[in-house]
Order: C-alpha cells, then sequence, then structure tokens
C-alpha cells in the first residue's frame, strides 16, 4: 500500500497541496479526480519524487518510500516522454532494459502488451506516425513493460476512444489483480464511477472525499427530503426546516431528523394529498460539483 500522509507544497507563495492525505491500496484501482489546477498532477509527481513535498511522508508498507520502489513504478506523466522518431516496440524493449529486463523477456513482453492494447500492428512505426490515440497506447505500454510494483498514471484515457478504454482497462485492472496499486487521474467523473474500486476527490488542493463510491456518497450524504403536493409547498418555511428549493407544490428541504420530516409530511397531508414523499438520492456527479465548486 502507498500511503501520502500531510503533503503540503507551495510554488512561492501559492500553497498547491494543503494536507493531502490518502491511501493507494494494493489490488484495486483508485480513481483521482479533481477539476482543474486541483492538484493532481503535482500530487503524483510527489510519489514519483520528480518533486519533493515541503513536508509530510510518503510511505510503502509503513515504511518511508525508497528509491527502489520508485524506480520500479510505471507511471505515464503528464507530459508523456517517449521518442518521437523510436519505433513503438524498439523503445518499448529499450525501456524494459534501462529497468535490468533481459532483451528476449522484453521484446516478448512488449510485443505480448501490444497485442492486448491493439497496437500491434504498429509495433515497428515511428512513434510520431501514429495518431494521437495510439500514441497514448503506446506511453500505456510504456508503463507496464518493466511489469511495475505499482502504477501511477496521470489521465492515462484522455484521448482514447470507447474500445481502446476498455482495453486498457483490461490491462490495468490484471496489474491491479496481480496486487499492484494503481492511481490514475481523470476529469470523466463517469468513466472513474465505473472502472475505480475507490476514488479520491481532490479540490484546491486538498482532499475532499476518500474511498468506495458507497462510503462517500454515506460520509457525503445530507438527510434531505422532497415533498410533492397539490397545494402550494410556500407553508413549508414555517415549520422550523429548511428550505432549499421549492416551486409550486414541489420544495425540497433539510430537516435535522426523520422524525422532524415526518412532522412536515403530516401537515401537508392535512392540508390535501400527498403526491410524493422521500429522501434525496445524491449521486457521485452532485458530490463532485459540490466540492469542485
Ligand atoms: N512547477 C510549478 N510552478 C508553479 N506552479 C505550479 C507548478 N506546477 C503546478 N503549479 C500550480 O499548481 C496548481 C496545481 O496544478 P496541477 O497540475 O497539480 O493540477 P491538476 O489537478 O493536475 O490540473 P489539471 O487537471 O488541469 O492537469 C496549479 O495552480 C498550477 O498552476
Amino acid at each position: 500500500m502507498i500511503s501520502l500522509r500531510s503533503i503540503h507544497k507551495s510554488f512561492g507563495d501559492h500553497h498547491v497541496l494543503k494536507n493531502i492525505t490518502f491511501d493507494i491500496k494494493p489490488g484495486l484501482m483508485t480513481g483521482f479526480v479533481g477539476g482543474n489546477g486541483a492538484g493532481k498532477t503535482t500530487t503524483m509527481r510527489t510519489i514519483l519524487g520528480v518533486l519533493t513535498p515541503d513536508s509530510g511522508s510518503i510511505e510503502v508498507n509503513g515504511a518511508p518510500i525508497t528509491a527502489d520502489y520508485r524506480a520500479a513504478i510505471g507511471y505515464m506523466p503528464e507530459e508523456r516522454g517517449l521518442y518521437p522518431k523510436m519505433k513503438v516496440l524498439e523503445q518499448l524493449v529499450y525501456l524494459a532494459q534501462l529497468h535490468g529486463m533481459p532483451a528476449a523477456e522484453a521484446k516478448r513482453r512488449g510485443a505480448d502488451l501490444l497485442e492486448r492494447l491493439n497496437l500491434d500492428l504498429r509495433a515497428n512505426d515511428k512513434l510520431e506516425e501514429l495518431s494521437l490515440g495510439n500514441q497514448q497506447r503506446a506511453q500505456i505500454a510504456a508503463a507496464l513493460i518493466h511489469d511495475p510494483v505499482a502504477l501511477v498514471l496521470d489521465e492515462p484515457f484522455s484521448g482514447l476512444d470507447p474500445l481502446a478504454v476498455e482495453t486498457t482497462v483490461e490491462v490495468l485492472r490484471d496489474t491491479a489483480d496481480a496486487g499492484a496499486p494503481v492511481l490514475f487521474s481523470s476529469h470523466q467523473l463517469d468513466l472513474v464511477e465505473r472502472l475505480c474500486d475507490e476514488l479520491v476527490i481532490v479540490a484546491a488542493g486538498e482532499v475532499r472525499a476518500a474511498g468506495t463510491r458507497e462510503e462517500i456518497l454515506r460520509a457525503s450524504a445530507t438527510p434531505e427530503w422532497e415533498i410533492r403536493s397539490a397545494a402550494d409547498a410556500g407553508w413549508i418555511r414555517e415549520t422550523g426546516v429548511d428550505v432549499l428549493e421549492f416551486d409550486g407544490g414541489w420544495a425540497r428541504f433539510s430537516a435535522d431528523s426523520l422524525e422532524h420530516a415526518n412532522q412536515v409530511l403530516a401537515q401537508a397531508q392535512q392540508r390535501g394529498t400527498v403526491e410524493y414523499f422521500g429522501t434525496v438520492n445524491h449521486t457521485l456527479h452532485d458530490i463532485f460539483k459540490e466540492t469542485i465548486r
């Protein structure tokens, strides 16, 4: 498990990471979501040691992260960074050899990864000759070529078509299933919600929510109700609950207890027929919008 503990980082007087704390658990895919400038890339760079935090620590299974562990992480940086003029398979083999993998094994593994990522037909093309989406697949193969102990991927799905997203996810899932912690950032909440086991939502350099989808929904749940009746709902404002929105016979309100909400229901029934009464179910999208506002 990779653990980030109270990471702070400033650039000049811009405090970019404020007490970032979360875990990337082995065997799970953790999605890292947040708006532009939230601090995702900066956080990932501190994990890799590209940036040194001003304070805080990064641990692997409870001990400070080592240079050897960092070198064995599969990292896909925001700025990418393969050689445009080198052939795809050739550079995968080269990268694997830099990690100490024998050439024959590197070739085998490279060819296998390219096949799985549907890029085998372009194995002998130069990177610059590939479309952007295919270059992206090559970058993913590069992050995986050395059989990494963990994956840290900055926006790995950007620019991929839906089929490529699916094949990439399968490959990443296999890496997680083999016991590696996997962290990837994304702006696409729907994708993250579908693919991830756990999520970390970051805004303005702070972790706003972390855990499984259900844990985040539970922790962020505010006790809200909706009521719809034939009569105008304006009177609800006099019942002591907090009316968040109302329109004609419909109202959404928060109350401090179920009993209090039921008193509103009872009064509504005295005033006429109640068409609907129930709790409001927030989606992850609602929470995401709230947290990045
Ligand atoms: N080297 C740097 N020098 C100064 N400011 C920086 C540097 N790197 C990042 N920042 C600032 O830190 C903040 C967080 O940037 P970061 O790239 O980590 O955000 P992000 O969540 O990855 O955003 P995006 O989704 O847009 O890529 C931004 O305000 C950015 O301008």
